[in-house]
């Protein structure tokens, strides 16, 4: 694509990986792009992540999560977000996935309305695997993506696919291929940059794009950043402002808190907010990581159905609908199960309940995992929502105030939910380390934002000391390390993904687990390892 040249200054940026068929993504023009993005918001981006440590810090220090006082203006103001595009007026139904050139063409294919490209949750960011996600968009842009497998089967986008949006990584971690002078540069600006940078004149020439999530955001002043790198993004490139779209994740505790301010801070380009409850679930659990009176129960029993989390949900349907906003539901971990028609009719029950829930409290639209997914979704949102979205319903109802939003969770703690937590932090962390992001676990979907609660329970429940199972035997590091080696030595001798690392993610999972502080992402340690 032709950029006008006097608007793009070189810099010093190298890559430290080999680019052999990048060349085309990585032209000086492109990296150059790069660099001014990263020179525009690296200082404030490290702002931004020291300010999150502070907030934990006070979290540590017993302050409980609340609304800001120093902007009531803008949750009392009136005002509503920008016109939302013809192409995002109907999201019933997204499909996610990774990038990976066979599952962009099924999740275009899908049937879904969205197809939400991720570079995120679902991605193990080796250099390849993000980098091979740019040209496989690209050429989905292009009109010409195509996939051979190897037994033969030819796939190639239909006629009226998904419309596309890109979910690039969060504000905190770092591309270490790609540095400017010497410093690495935010994932997130590769990701949001690469892609933007070859196809966003495209996709807004056909009014089809360019569209975007946004991950893990904790502050307004986070969603404040986005926007002016996206403005800048737009200068650049000769758009006009604000034709960029942002959908966000609300998928961290103290971002329910300003929810209103995100929206105001992404005003002139927000379309709405979405109810990440993966990662809201692992927020939860990191933001109380020093509070004995909030631990959770097994993940099994903390459901959309549990105060806390009816609370957040239907706070952000009221939130969005408040502003002109959709109030995009989430994901279901349950997929398809193969072989066993009535185990997989109770996961297929699962997913209904749930959109069911997700369209009858007034969201606009829902998330599945799997293409098989897409019909069981659409036939709920269908029937229950026969206008395109629900703005319309206000849910002046709903009084989700400070204290029921951080409720504690009641539920046990099982052996067997223990036993559950290391094997999926295990199994997925090993997969990760392998290059997959996303993998099937006793048919559950499983991502970076399960197992960081999976992870993220066995630390507290080993660290807050003198807990009991229900039949009363005493959680301890005994068992943990036991449990951990016996599923490392089961995974080694198996031909499950991540069998070939098993060892090192054992490793890592012992210390993270016996480390005196929680970790603020697996994901972070885990890249300085991934290959
Ligand atoms: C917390 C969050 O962030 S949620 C968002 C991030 N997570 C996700 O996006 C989940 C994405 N889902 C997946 O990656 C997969 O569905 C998995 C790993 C859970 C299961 O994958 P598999 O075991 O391969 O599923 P399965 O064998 O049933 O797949 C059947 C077909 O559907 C395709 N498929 C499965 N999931 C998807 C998807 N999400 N998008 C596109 N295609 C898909 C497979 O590629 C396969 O295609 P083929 O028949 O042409 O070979
Ligand atoms: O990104 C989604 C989530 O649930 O986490
Ligand atoms: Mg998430």
């Amino acid at each position: 694509m032709a950029v006008p040249s006097e608007k793009l200054v070189s810099r010093p940026i190298e890559i430290q990986a080999d680019t052999t068929g990048y060349e085309d993504l990585l032209t000086p023009e492109a990296l150059a792009f790069l660099a001014r993005l990263h020179r525009f918001a690296e200082p404030r981006r490290r702002q931004l992540l020291e300010a999150r440590r502070q907030r934990q810090a006070c979290y540590d220090a017993g302050v409980l999560p609340d609304f800001r006082p120093d902007t009531q203006d803008i949750r009392q103001g009136d005002w509503t977000v920008a016109p939302i595009p013809t192409a995002l007026q109907d999201r019933r139904v997204e499909i996610t996935g990774p990038v990976e050139r066979k599952m962009i063409i099924n999740a275009l294919n899908s049937g879904a309305k969205v197809f939400m490209a991720d570079f995120e949750d679902s991605s193990a960011p080796s250099f390849a695997n993000q980098l091979d996600g740019q040209l496989n968009l690209r050429d989905a842009v292009d009109g010409t993506l195509e996939y051979r497998a190897p037994e033969g089967k030819h796939y190639r986008v239909g006629a009226n696919p998904a419309v596309l949006v890109i979910r690039p990584r969060g504000w905190h971690l770092p591309e270490r291929h790609i540095t400017v002078y010497g410093e690495p540069i935010a994932g997130a600006l590769v990701d949001f940059g690469l892609f933007a940078f070859h196809n966003a004149r495209k996709l807004h020439a056909r009014e089809r794009g360019p569209y975007f999530y946004l991950p893990k955001l904790e502050a307004m002043e986070e969603a404040a950043l986005w926007n002016e790198v996206m403005a800048l993004a737009e200068d650049e490139l000769d758009l006009p402002y604000g034709c960029m779209k942002a959908t966000v994740l609300i998928e961290t505790l103290p971002a329910v808190f300003q929810m209103h301010e995100i929206l105001h801070a992404l005003r002139e380009r927000v379309v709405g907010l979405n109810c990440g409850r993966w990662d809201y679930i692992f927020s939860y659990l990191k933001t109380f990581r020093g509070h004995r009176d909030r631990l959770l129960p097994d993940r099994g029993q903390v459901l959309m159905t549990v105060p806390f989390l009816k609370a957040y949900s239907e706070l952000l349907i009221q939130t969005c609908h408040r502003r002109g906003a959709f109030a995009m539901g989430g994901m279901a971990a349950q997929i398809p199960i193969k072989n066993d028609e009535e185990a997989n009719e109770q996961a297929m029950a699962k997913v209904r309940a749930d959109k069911l829930r997700e369209v009858q409290a007034g969201h606009d639209g829902t998330w599945v995992a799997h293409p098989a997914l897409v019909a069981v979704a659409m036939e709920i949102f269908d029937r229950h929502m026969p206008t395109p979205n629900q703005l319309h319903v206000k849910r002046d109802d709903v009084q989700a105030d400070r204290d029921t939003l951080i409720a504690p969770c009641g539920g046990t703690i099982t052996r067997a939910g223990f036993d559950n937590n290391v094997e999926v932090a295990l199994r997925y962390t090993a997969a990760w380390l392998e290059g997959l992001g996303c993998v099937p676990i006793h048919n559950l979907m499983e991502d970076a934002a399960t197992a960081e609660i999976a992870r993220s329970q066995l630390w507290q429940w080993l660290h807050h000391g003198s807990l009991e199972f229900t039949d009363h035997a005493p959680i301890d590091f005994a068992l943990f390390d036991h449990a951990l080696a016996t599923h490392a030595h089961r995974l080694q001798g198996s031909t499950l993904p991540g069998a070939r690392r098993a060892a090192d993610a054992a490793r890592l999972l012992a210390e993270l687990t016996h480390d005196d502080e929680l970790g603020n992402f697996l994901t972070l340690p885990a890249y300085e390892q991934l290959a």
